[in-house]
């Protein structure tokens, strides 16, 4: 079975953030992964990971504004990346600045830098044209700054009904930036729950794209609630023996990040009442 890592920003609701590294860690998670680290010193979360014994093996880039308290505000205020924004460069670079001090504090490999959600325009040729630039220019920059510290980029396809206006939605749209950027630590971030929603046909999709080398992360979730992958219409186990299979046959040894709602939400114990699902 691949490795599953405990999304930290979704399971565990009725516990602090802090304290859900220790609860990750009881259920028998080795890995977490989390949407933004920032409002906590990369010391406090670095302690949590090391007294359980944890991998760090993803988080995000801010998803906007210059500053830890900004990037709580811009999140509040509905930016969803700045990526793919023309205007936007200097805190694109800003964050993926502190990402990075970070990622070196909490040893971890990944970054996800999320693309951003496009102003309306009567013009939508020259919007698209004009975001795709930046988007790839920013990427190709944020690869390089990542390099040097042995840590990949990634960029994950959005549906359009969670996140309207979401400028990456489709695993091959990802695929065509990552091979127009042309560096090796860019990736792709393929949440399957996305990708059911946008496109389906997803066993097909991880055979196809998975031995380009071009996946870093993989997120499960059950559609269309995002509740435990077992709830809804994905067959999650015939996937991750799916993943398991291309996996060992392409020498992939990544992770699946469980970044779902639990179906009992914020209750005492509910995320491990409801970790049955598991292999
Ligand atoms: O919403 C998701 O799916 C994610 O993986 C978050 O990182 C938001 O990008
Ligand atoms: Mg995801």
């Amino acid at each position: 079975m691949p490795r599953l890592a405990a999304n930290l920003s979704m399971l565990y609701p009725e516990l602090p953030f802090l304290d859900r590294f220790d609860a990750a860690a009881r259920d028998g998670f080795k890995g977490v992964e989390f949407l933004f680290p920032y409002s906590f010193a990369p010391e406090e979360i670095a302690a949590r990971l090391r007294g359980n014994e944890l991998q760090q093996v993803l988080f995000n880039a801010p998803p906007g504004g210059a500053d830890a308290a900004g990037f709580e505000r811009a999140w509040a205020d509905g930016l969803r990346g700045t990526a793919s924004l023309p205007g936007s460069e200097a805190d694109f670079r800003t964050g993926v600045q502190w990402a990075l001090r970070y990622a070196e504090a909490l040893q971890c490999p990944r970054v996800h830098c999320m693309a951003g959600i496009q102003a309306k325009s009567t013009d939508s040729h020259t919007t698209i044209s004009a975001a795709s630039s930046v988007y790839e220019s920013n990427l190709r920059w944020a690869a390089q700054q990542a390099a040097a510290a042995g840590v990949d980029i990634l960029i994950e396809p959005i549906n359009t009904r969670d996140m309207p206006g979401f400028f990456l939605n489709r695993q091959d749209q990802a695929h065509a930036v990552v091979r127009a950027v042309g560096a090796p630590n860019l990736k792709v971030q393929f949440d399957l729950y996305h990708a059911q929603i946008m496109e389906g046909d997803i066993a097909t999709k991880i055979r196809e794209y998975l031995p380009t080398g071009r996946v870093g992360h993989f997120q499960i979730a059950g559609v269309p609630e995002r509740h435990e992958p077992s709830v809804g219409e994905l067959n999650y186990r015939y996937l991750l023996n799916v993943i398991d299979d291309v996996a060992a046959a392409c020498g992939w040894d990544g992770w699946v990040g469980c970044e779902y709602r639990p179906q009992r939400g914020a209750v005492p114990n509910g995320t491990t009442d409801g970790l049955g699902w598991r292999p």
